[in-house]
């Protein structure tokens, strides 16, 4: 199966479990891979027949920023299920990055894989 990505995308959004994080936003960094068949899409050179990453990108970053998730396995869960379900994508990874969570660590947070290819 074929692969799209989507990477270093950076959402705002209220994420976290003590009190400074209910209220203050922070940064999270998504790198998606979705598997779709793109041979349709090359055949045709037509959009509708391919996974747009626009439109998917565009309703991932509504979704984050309107969410107040405590967990980032929540949040990320979450993501992995809207990909699936309203683009009908049977395989998805996600890595997901709360940057600056941890001091003196770069980078933390999750990766997960959902689905079959
Ligand atoms: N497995 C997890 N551990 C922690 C989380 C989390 O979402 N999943 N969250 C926090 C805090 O919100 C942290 O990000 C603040 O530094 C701690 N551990």
């Amino acid at each position: 199966m074929d692969i799209i990505f989507l990477g270093g995308l950076e959402i705002e959004t209220i994420i976290g479990i003590y009190d400074w994080e209910r209220t203050q936003k922070q940064t999270v960094v998504l790198d998606i891979q979705m598997a779709f068949d793109i041979s349709k899409a090359a055949e045709t050179d037509d959009i509708k027949h391919a996974l747009d990453y626009k439109s998917v990108s565009k309703r991932i970053i509504s979704f984050v920023e309107a969410s107040e998730f405590f967990l980032v396995e929540k949040l990320i869960e979450e993501i992995a299920k809207l990909i699936q379900s309203e683009f009908h994508v049977p395989w998805v990874k996600i890595v997901l990055n709360k940057k600056g969570a941890i001091r003196g660590a770069s980078d933390v947070g999750i990766i997960i894989e959902r689905g079959e290819k």
